[in-house]
């Protein structure tokens, strides 16, 4: 290790658990878990030991890490490091943004033991808001980064309604017509890219029509954290105040991101108190609902929880063939009803990635000159094809699940009955009807030759159930998003 900075030793003590963890874990599993994490930084605690902190970018990536991998991932780094190592998972919110009264010192590691790198005092450019002035964001000042401004593309007339975000958008609704009376604070919360910021914009569209004078304010918690960052390192919590509490209505985007930043938490509330007390409406979004939220303080979270809180959740088939055609027409290319479902069913984790699908189609269809038909779309699409129909086998999904729900692979096959194993079979039963091309007969066999009603059984049954229990629908979402790669 001579010559080897402290931040180095942690880059490359992660880098060799990375390279061991890739032998002993299925690819698949390696790519979607670990590879993308950012490497480990490393500090010494107050013991003997190390604590190795890795960033990871949401809430169900934290806890399926906890389940599955943490403790092999403790085992290497000690054997590595030759000490003690602790893991510890946090909450990403893009490193620099940590409000610096709420960052405590890292016991400092001895000379030659690796050490944490030092912590930004202020955030990077890139994170730096856009606009520090007070306050009033209007439409026709959006500026470059639309990230932070109200955009106009994004009202309710362009947001498709469907089951998956049918209370999202009439309590949206609602609160647009109204708002500061009911349903104040609103809480949105569900995976990424289902249509959470597009709603929340299309409040603020939506009351600015109406009321042009409004004082709107669209951000991402990133930029609050900022600010409070920037205000704190310049003593100007008063501007603070001024921008924030003034506000008819603050649209807040993935408010998960203040885990962990106690300063930053502690404005937040002041400036939540401070509007729902002249009845202005706050909005906000997450990737799990309050109680869910980690690192961030019960009297926020309980605060969170009441007004309403609603879900959005991934869309359904019908749904996803209604996004396409509309947004196909948006562009001037009508869509015909059969390449819309051929793309639907073969692109399922949500409408980004469906926005992604249907670019590739029309860009394909421009350049070669050819009619949108499905074996057009086969042909624009065949990576992204070729990816799903290797990734996703029975045998991998009975993994899978099995791993998710910490029974045995052999469960899958036996005939045992104690609802703990029986369930996550059935929910491997239809997520073997969901993702592969397999038939009822089929799966039965793989699943230790049961008969294709029992198959039929679990599939209507799991299917039925992932409509309303909102808890359901998440774990299978990120199983999908796990065997998709
Ligand atoms: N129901 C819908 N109708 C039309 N477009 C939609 C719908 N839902 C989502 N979209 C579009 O999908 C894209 C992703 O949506 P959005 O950015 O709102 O997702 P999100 O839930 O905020 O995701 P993230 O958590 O990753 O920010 C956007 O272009 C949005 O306009």
């Amino acid at each position: 290790m001579v010559g080897m900075g402290a931040a180095d030793w942690a880059a490359d003590l992660w880098r060799r658990g990375c390279e061991r963890l890739a032998t002993e874990l299925p690819e698949q599993q390696f790519n979607t878990w670990i590879r993308p994490l950012p490497p480990a930084t490393v500090a010494g605690d107050s013991g003997d030991g190390l604590v190795a902190t890795l960033k990871v970018p949401n809430h169900f990536k934290r806890d399926w890490i906890r389940r599955q991998y943490a403790a092999r991932i403790e085992a290497i780094l000690t054997e590595l490091a030759g000490r003690p190592t602790r893991l510890e998972l946090a909450l990403a919110a893009r490193d620099a943004a940590a409000a610096p009264a709420s960052v405590a010192a890292p016991a400092m590691p001895q000379p030659h033991q690796p050490a944490a790198p030092a912590q930004a005092a202020e955030p990077s450019a890139a994170l730096r808001p856009v606009v520090n002035t007070p306050t009033i964001v209007l439409p026709s000042q959006a500026p470059a980064s639309a990230k932070h401004r109200i955009n106009p593309q994004l009202t309710f007339d362009t947001l498709v309604p469907g089951r998956a975000n049918q209370m999202a958008r009439t309590a949206a609704l609602h609160v647009a017509g109204a708002p500061g009376i009911t349903y104040n604070p609103l809480f949105i919360y569900g995976g990424v890219g289902l249509g959470k910021t597009h709603l929340i914009h299309a409040v603020g569209n939506a009351l600015l029509k109406d009321r042009p004078d409004a004082r709107v304010l669209y951000l991402h918690a990133e930029q609050f954290i900022s600010d409070v960052v920037k205000n704190y390192q310049r003593k100007t919590f008063d501007e603070l105040k001024a921008k924030y509490h003034s506000l008819d209505l603050l649209l807040i985007d993935d408010v998960q991101f203040f885990a962990g930043k106690d300063r930053t938490q502690e404005e937040f509330f002041n400036a939540f108190e401070a509007l729902l007390a002249k009845r202005a409406h706050i909005i906000m979004t997450s990737d799990t609902y309050p109680k869910g939220l980690v690192d961030i303080d019960e009297r926020l979270t309980s605060r969170f929880d009441a007004g309403l809180t609603v879900a959005i959740e991934p869309p359904e088939l019908e749904m996803r063939v209604a996004i396409l055609i509309k947004k196909a027409d948006a562009e001037g290319t009508p869509m015909p009803e059969d390449v819309a479902f051929f793309i639907a069913k073969n692109v399922r984790a949500n409408v980004r990635e469906l926005e992604g699908a249907l670019r590739k189609v029309l860009a394909y269809a421009k350049f070669s000159h050819k009619e949108i038909t499905i074996t057009l779309a086969r042909e624009a699409l065949k990576d992204l094809l070729s990816i799903q129909n290797r990734q996703i086998g029975v045998e991998n999904i009975q993994k899978t699940v099995a791993d998710f729900y910490k029974i045995k692979v052999a469960d899958m096959y036996s005939k045992k009955r104690p609802a703990s194993i029986a369930r996550p079979r059935q929910i491997a039963m239809y997520l073997a009807k969901e993702l592969t091309q397999k038939s009822l007969p089929e799966i039965g066999e793989l699943f230790g030759g049961r008969d294709h009603t029992t198959v039929l059984h679990a599939v209507r049954k799991i299917g039925g159930e992932r409509q309303k229990n909102s808890e359901l629908n998440q774990q299978l979402h990120v199983l999908e998003q796990t065997l998709k790669g």
